[in-house]
C-alpha cells in the first residue's frame, strides 16, 4: 500500500491544522477558500510566490493510505451531502468532492482542454476576449505537463472498448482519452480515492508543494461567510465542521487577509456569497449554473465487461457534441461500474432487480452528458440557499432537454447493439431490456420523460459566478476579481458563463493558473513560475 504523503510532510514542518481543534490567530496575504481544481491551483502560485496563504476546507483531511476502494465509506466521508446532493426538485443526482482536494481527490481523471468551439462561443457572446486557444494554450501545456496529462495508452477496459467498437461499425467518431495519471494501477476506483497515489489530484500535487511553500491548511473548517464594508473584504468567518455532516459544532472564528480567493466550486461559492449578503446590484449572483446533465443506458453482452475495474473513462465520442442552433450536443462516455452507485441504477426490484444486478459483470454504462448553457434560451440553474444556509441548486428541465435525452439515448444504444450488445436498456424507472435498436426505440417513446423515472445526474457543476467584464452581465470580471468588493477573487468552475462540452477539471486548472499568476503580480514581486 502506498504511502500517505500528509504524516511525513507533517513532520517536516507543513502547517496542517484541524478546525475543529485550533485555527490560526495572524492575518494572512491571501486566504483560498476551498482545496480542488481552482483554489489548490491559486494556493499553489500564491504561496510558490512568497505570499502567506491560508486554504480553508470544510471537508477532512484523507489520503492514500485511508482509500481502501470502499464505497460505502468514500461516499460519505469524500462528497458533498454524502453523493446524495440533487435539485431542488429532485431531478437531477449531483456528485461533488468534499475533501482536501475537493473533487479532484475523487474524480475520473478525464482531462480534456477547453473545446475551441466552447472558447469561440465564450469570446463571441460573452465577451472573453482571451477566451482563444492561442491565449491559453501556454496554460493547459503547463498544467498537462505538471499533472501529466497524457493519451491514455494502455488498453481500455470492456466497459469503454463498447464505445470504440460500437462507433468504428457506424462510422462515428471515437478517440482514446487523455488522464491526469503517473503509474496507474488500473484499479479503476478513482472515484473512491486513489490508493497509490498514481491520480494527479490536487490531494498529491498543488497542495503539498504550497505546504512546502508555507502555505497553512486549515481542514474540517467551513467558511461560512465574509465580512466586508464598503468596496472591503476584511475577513472569513470560519466554523469548524463535524466529521461526516454537514452541520456545523463549535464556535465560530474571523480569519483575516489582504485578500481572498473563493474557491468553494460551483454551488457552493454562490452560497458563501449568498450568506454573505454581498453586493448584487443586477442579481447576477448564482445564476447561468451549468450541469453538463447525463443521461445513461445499460447494455447486457453475452462476455465479460468487468466495468468496475479498469480505468474509469478511456475512450469517448463526440460524433453529436457540436454547439446546434437549438438544443443541446452531447458527449459519450461510459460510467465506472462499482456495485454500490450501479445498483441505484439498475432499475426495478425484487427478483427482477436481482438478477440485473447478477449480470452486473456483464453491464456496460453508458453515458450522454448534454452540453447546456449554449443556447441564447437556456437560463441554467440558480443558487438559493435553504433555511438553515446551506445550498440547493434549482435547474429548471426544459423540453429542450427532455427531447435530447431522447436523441442521445437512441444514439447511445445503436452503438451498444453495433458492439454486440444482446440487450439494451434506458437508465429509466420503467426501463426495460430490448432486443433490438428498433425495440428500444419503440420502448423508449412509451416511457414519460419526467423527474424521478429517468435518471439524470451531473458530475460537471459549472457558472454561478460568471465572468463578464461587464457587471450587468456577471459576478466577477474576466481576470475573476468581483465586480463590487476589490479584493476578493473567485477562481473555480463557477466563473465560466456555460458548460464546457468536455469534462471540466482542465479547464478549470488552466484558467485559475491563469487568474493566480495575474493576481499574483498585483500583490507580489515575482519569485518563481508553478
Ligand atoms: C465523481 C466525480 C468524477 C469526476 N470526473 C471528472 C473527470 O474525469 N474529468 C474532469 O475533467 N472532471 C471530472 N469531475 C469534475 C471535476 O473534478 C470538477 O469539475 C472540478 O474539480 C471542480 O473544481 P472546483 O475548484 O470548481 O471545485 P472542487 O474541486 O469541487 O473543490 C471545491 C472545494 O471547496 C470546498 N468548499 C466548498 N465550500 C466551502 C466553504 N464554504 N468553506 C470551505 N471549503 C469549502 C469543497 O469541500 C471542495 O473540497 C468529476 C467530479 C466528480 C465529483
Amino acid at each position: 500500500m502506498t504511502q500517505s504523503l500528509y504524516p511525513a510532510g507533517i513532520a517536516r514542518g507543513w502547517r496542517v491544522l484541524d478546525g475543529r481543534s485550533s485555527m490560526p490567530s495572524e492575518v494572512f496575504d491571501v486566504i483560498v477558500v476551498g482545496s480542488g481544481a481552482g483554489g489548490a491551483t491559486a494556493a499553489e502560485v500564491l504561496a510558490t510566490r512568497g505570499l502567506r496563504v491560508l486554504i480553508i476546507e470544510e471537508g477532512g483531511l484523507r489520503d492514500a493510505g485511508d482509500f481502501r476502494n470502499d464505497e460505502l465509506k468514500a461516499y460519505a466521508q469524500l462528497y458533498q451531502e454524502g453523493a446524495l446532493r440533487t435539485t431542488e426538485d429532485g431531478g437531477i443526482s449531483i456528485l461533488q468532492g468534499r475533501t482536501v482536494g475537493g473533487s479532484t481527490t475523487v474524480n475520473w481523471t478525464t482531462s480534456f482542454r477547453t473545446p475551441d468551439s466552447t472558447l469561440a462561443h465564450w469570446h463571441d457572446q460573452h465577451a472573453l476576449s482571451e477566451a482563444t486557444p492561442a491565449h491559453l494554450a501556454p496554460f493547459f501545456e503547463r498544467i498537462e505537463k505538471k499533472l501529466g496529462i497524457a493519451p491514455w495508452v494502455a488498453a481500455p477496459n470492456e466497459n469503454n472498448a463498447v464505445i470504440q467498437r460500437g462507433c468504428e461499425a457506424l462510422g462515428w467518431h471515437w478517440e482514446a482519452m487523455q488522464r491526469n495519471v503517473r503509474g496507474c494501477w488500473n484499479l479503476g476506483y478513482c472515484g473512491t480515492g486513489c490508493p497509490t497515489n498514481a491520480k494527479q489530484s490536487m490531494l498529491v500535487t498543488s497542495i503539498p508543494n504550497a505546504l512546502e511553500h508555507g502555505a497553512t491548511l486549515l481542514h474540517h473548517t467551513r467558511a461560512l461567510r465574509l465580512e466586508w464594508s464598503g468596496t472591503q473584504v476584511s475577513g472569513v468567518v470560519c466554523q469548524p465542521m463535524k466529521t461526516s455532516l454537514d452541520a456545523s459544532e463549535g464556535s465560530s472564528k474571523t480569519i483575516r487577509a489582504r485578500h481572498i480567493v473563493l474557491s468553494g466550486g460551483a454551488i457552493q461559492s454562490p452560497a458563501v456569497l449568498l450568506r454573505s449578503r454581498v453586493p448584487d446590484p443586477f442579481q447576477t449572483l448564482g445564476k447561468r449554473t451549468y450541469l453538463h446533465p447525463v443521461c445513461m443506458n445499460m447494455a447486457f453482452f453475452d462476455q465479460p465487461i468487468d466495468g468496475f475495474y479498469g480505468a474509469p473513462q478511456s475512450i469517448y465520442s463526440d460524433e453529436f457534441n457540436a454547439i446546434p442552433s437549438t438544443g443541446y450536443g452531447f458527449k459519450i462516455e461510459v460510467a465506472p461500474m462499482q456495485p454500490s452507485i450501479v445498483s441505484a441504477l439498475m432499475g426495478s426490484y425484487g427478483s427482477e432487480h436481482t438478477e440485473r444486478m447478477r449480470q452486473l459483470p456483464q453491464a456496460n454504462l453508458m453515458l450522454a452528458l448534454l452540453r447546456d448553457g449554449f443556447a441564447s434560451d437556456d437560463p441554467g440553474g440558480t443558487v438559493k440557499l435553504r433555511k438553515n444556509g446551506d445550498p440547493v441548486l434549482n435547474y429548471p428541465l426544459r423540453a429542450a432537454l427532455w427531447n435530447t435525452v431522447r436523441t442521445a439515448c437512441e444514439r447511445m444504444a445503436d452503438i451498444q447493439f453495433a458492439a454486440g450488445a444482446r440487450t439494451v436498456m434506458p437508465v429509466h424507472a420503467l426501463g426495460q431490456p430490448c432486443e433490438s435498436p428498433a425495440a428500444f426505440r419503440e420502448h423508449l417513446a412509451t416511457l414519460p420523460m419526467r423527474i424521478f423515472d429517468m435518471r439524470l445526474s451531473s458530475a460537471h457543476v459549472m457558472g454561478g459566478c460568471r465572468m463578464h467584464p461587464r457587471p450587468e452581465h456577471g459576478v466577477v470580471t474576466p481576470k475573476g476579481r468581483h465586480h463590487q468588493l476589490e479584493n476578493l477573487s473567485v477562481f473555480d468552475g463557477s466563473i465560466f458563463p456555460s458548460s464546457i462540452g468536455a469534462n471540466p477539471q482542465l479547464s478549470i486548472y488552466a484558467w485559475a493558473l491563469k487568474l493566480s499568476e495575474e493576481l499574483a503580480e498585483t500583490l507580489a514581486p515575482s519569485v518563481s513560475p508553478v
